[in-house]
């Protein structure tokens, strides 16, 4: 990256009871209070600052760990970097936030580029921050970013890279390692709101993504109509599951591309790989030691790791992206 700061369009704070706001210490649940911040940019600064201010004038009680009581547990910040747009999720313990109208009024006059507000009801005692129920307080509860030159439509429950300099790089970088053909069927798994489909299905016949998450599955749906794009179909499915059946129709598969969480994929899922014989997998992992006990399988089942680049998704952190091409060995 030429400025590898303020790149993060995704930020999670807690409070605590002084209303004071920042992330948690290493391995404890200690707020360490935030004044500034190198990684996220200076909207999220100042409409958590404002965010701060409103829950301040109106008394909003803030969660209590050890006692689990009061009402705001964390503040949720997602921005949309080309279209200027931030979604402001308030993560609470109960249903019903008292004076959310005058809330949202507040920070919108101050914050103009609120697009939407989200009251996430999590009463679990878990260090899951996001439940699956929501509210929509302010706002459509999305909001529209523009990406390789698509747009899409983010919820707050969906994945969305958190660098949008570096994941269009990553997405070009695995663009230029796959040889594509236009009669090509290609697997774009773990999808997300499909932005990897979606950025490859110009260069195919046919693309079909796999993805667990039902909100970034809907996100997908949407977001390929919202695009024009005819040739690509989501199947919201365990990606394990899907391969595995698939696997049993022997369908063609020209190449796959999987983008799994920190946990990476599965035996299953390359089991798949070995009857479905893609000539090319693109393996993106933000994990290298997932992505290391995978690639062991792969090689079981002759493919070799041939390139791996390294992206800098996340400057200033221990944490690095890696966009890898495995390739079927010819017999
Ligand atoms: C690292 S993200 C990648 C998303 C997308 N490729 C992108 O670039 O934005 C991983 C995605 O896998 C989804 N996921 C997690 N476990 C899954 C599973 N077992 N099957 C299918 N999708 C899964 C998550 O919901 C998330 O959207």
């Amino acid at each position: 990256m030429k400025e590898p700061y303020y790149y993060r369009n995704k930020v999670i704070v807690a409070f605590n009871q002084k209303y004071e706001y920042g992330l948690y210490e290493e391995t404890s649940h200690r707020i360490v209070p935030m004044k500034s911040c190198l990684l996220h940019d200076e909207v999220t600064h100042q409409v958590l600052l404002q965010i701060q201010k409103i829950l301040k004038k109106y008394r909003v009680s803030i969660y209590d760990e050890k006692k689990n009581k009061g009402f705001l547990k964390h503040v949720f910040i997602r921005r949309a970097i080309s279209t200027n747009q931030t979604l402001v999720v308030l993560v609470a313990r109960e249903p019903v936030m008292k004076g959310s109208k005058n809330f949202c009024q507040e920070l919108i006059k101050a914050c103009p580029t609120v697009k939407s507000v989200v009251l996430n009801i999590n009463s679990r005692q878990t260090s899951v921050v996001l439940s699956k129920q929501e509210k929509v307080l302010y706002g459509k509860g999305f909001i529209v970013d523009e990406l390789c030159g698509l747009t899409f439509k983010i919820s707050a429950q969906s994945f969305y890279q958190v660098n949008h300099e570096q994941c269009t790089y990553l997405y070009h970088k695995l663009l230029s390692l796959l040889d594509l053909h236009k009669n090509d069927v290609i697997l774009d798994t773990y999808c997300g709101i499909g932005t990897i489909g979606m950025f490859l299905a110009q260069y195919v016949d046919t693309v079909i993504g796999v993805e667990l998450n039902k909100e970034a599955y809907k996100d997908a749906l949407n977001n390929a109509k919202m695009n024009k794009i005819e040739n690509i179909h989501f199947v919201n499915d365990d990606a394990s599951h899907f391969m595995h059946e698939l696997s049993k129709q022997k369908q063609k598969i020209d190449c796959v591309v999987m983008d799994p969480p920190r946990a990476g994929s599965t035996k299953t899922f390359i089991e798949a790989i070995k009857v479905l014989q893609p000539r090319q997998v693109i393996y993106v992992s933000c994990d290298p030691t997932t992505q290391a006990r995978d690639l062991k399988m792969f090689e079981k089942i002759g493919y070799k790791g041939k390139d791996v680049y390294p992206v800098d998704m996340f400057p200033h952190t221990n944490h690095v992206e890696t966009c890898m091409l495995l390739q079927r060995r010819t017999m």
